[in-house]
């Protein structure tokens, strides 16, 4: 765990618990210059129409960057004081890592590294896809263990760490 105080809240959650919406209000209320990352892609005409409706719903007073691999190139362009950088989420950039065959853990360091070292306030969304039987389908089980390695990667770095369930927070840590 890093010895550098961080400002960054990790929320975690399950499909539709609610924690994009419930991040948006924590980088919303913060008052600081809103960034979005969105690491996911929109692969058919639902995940578009999805995607242009959370545009629109989180209004002109944002800015949304779209970044599926190069996640912590994105952040370091935008990083800044002032600023709150929302990104949602991880589990589509670990998707996306390895669709791509990268190196996760570098990759995942990386972000670790970063974390701590960001001077805007970072709130990190991500699914929570372990609770579930353990998956028949090999990529299915290293994707669940890539996933429970980050989260717990990331959960060390953050000062703040939710956990979303049917709309609820739970605060695990902070
Ligand atoms: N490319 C892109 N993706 C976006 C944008 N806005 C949102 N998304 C993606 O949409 C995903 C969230 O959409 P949903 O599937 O509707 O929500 P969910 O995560 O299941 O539900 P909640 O737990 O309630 O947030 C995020 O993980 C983002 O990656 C955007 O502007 N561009």
């Amino acid at each position: 765990m890093s010895l550098i105080s961080s400002d960054t809240t990790f929320v975690l959650g399950g499909a539709r618990s609610g924690k994009s919406r419930f991040a948006e209000q924590l980088v919303v209320s913060g008052g600081l210059e809103r960034h979005y990352v969105a690491t996911g892609r929109a692969w058919d005409e639902e995940m578009r129409s999805r995607i242009d409706t959370h545009k629109a719903d989180r209004g002109d007073l944002w800015h949304t960057h779209e970044e599926p691999l190069d996640l912590v190139g994105c952040l370091r362009a935008i990083d800044g004081e002032g600023r709150a950088i929302l990104v949602d989420c991880l589990t589509l950039w670990v998707t996306n890592l390895m669709m791509e065959e990268r190196d996760m853990v570098a990759e995942f360091a990386s972000l670790a590294a970063y974390v701590p070292a960001a001077r805007a306030r970072l709130v990190i969304v991500s699914n929570e896809v372990g609770l579930g039987i353990v998956p028949e389908n090999r990529m299915a089980r290293e994707f669940r263990d890539h996933a429970g390695r980050l989260h717990q990667m990331i959960a060390a770095e953050a000062a703040d760490v939710y956990f979303i369930a049917a709309g609820l927070p739970l605060k695990m840590k902070g």
